[in-house]
């Protein structure tokens, strides 16, 4: 039967990147995006704003809900030092199967650990089976009903201390306006707005950085 689009996107990657080279997996998928199929990873554009902030925090630990196929997990994982750690989510195992195989191929499964399943049903979690006690980072970028919730669920669960840096994808599109306007009218949130664009389109998009006050 016919592929599916991250089957055809990991055979890009294993065709035209080197293996253990983050970088040239980050430019196969790039390239395969623009070219060949549109896919939902965060992209060049947005992906350059995810890298400075991500190099601003230099965080040890990351939480990263949403994986797909993995692009922004090479593009966070690569900028880690060594001993970081970054877990990533993923419902879908479809997805979650070519994500491990493209962090392999980018020789970054050191850094990072991916775990199948809801958000919803982990994040409680976090604690007792990763060891985790806070995060210093969280990228969201799954599904757009679940960034607000998922973010209660994290502060109930005191993941997040006095400084952890909240980076949200797909702010304008597809669009999540009550995650929004929690994070930019809340006392315990210091938020600010990155513009930029849908990934491989014009079409507007952009991220918010929101730093928990505690
Ligand atoms: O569901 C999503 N989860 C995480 N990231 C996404 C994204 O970056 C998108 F561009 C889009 C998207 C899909 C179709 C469109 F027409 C526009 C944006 C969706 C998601
Ligand atoms: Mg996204």
């Amino acid at each position: 039967t016919r592929s599916t689009r991250p089957q055809r996107l990991l055979k890009a990657v294993q065709k035209h990147a080197t293996r253990g080279d983050p970088q040239s997996v980050i430019s196969a998928i790039d390239h395969f995006c623009r070219h060949s199929e549109w896919a939902m990873n965060i992209g060049d554009e947005k992906g350059s704003i995810l890298d400075s902030v991500v190099s601003e925090v230099n965080p040890e630990k990351v939480l990263e809900l949403g994986t797909y196929c993995g692009y922004s997990t090479v593009r966070i994982a690569r900028l880690l030092p060594p001993g970081a750690r970054l877990i990533t989510l993923e419902f879908n195992a479809d997805y979650a199967a070519i994500a491990r195989q493209v962090i392999i191929w980018a020789g970054l499964e050191d850094k990072v650990q991916l775990v199948e399943g809801a958000s919803e049903d982990w994040i409680p979690r976090m604690k007792e089976h990763f060891g985790i006690e806070t995060f210093d980072f969280v990228f969201l970028d799954h599904w757009k009903d679940r960034y607000l919730p998922d973010t209660k669920l994290m502060e109930d669960c005191g993941l997040l201390r006095k400084g952890t840096v909240l980076l949200a994808d797909n702010v304008i599109c597809p669009g999540v306006p009550d995650y929004l306007a929690y994070v930019r009218n809340s006392l315990s949130y210091k938020s600010c707005y990155f513009k930029s664009h849908l990934e491989y389109t014009k079409a507007e998009d952009g991220l918010e950085k929101s730093v928990f006050l505690g």
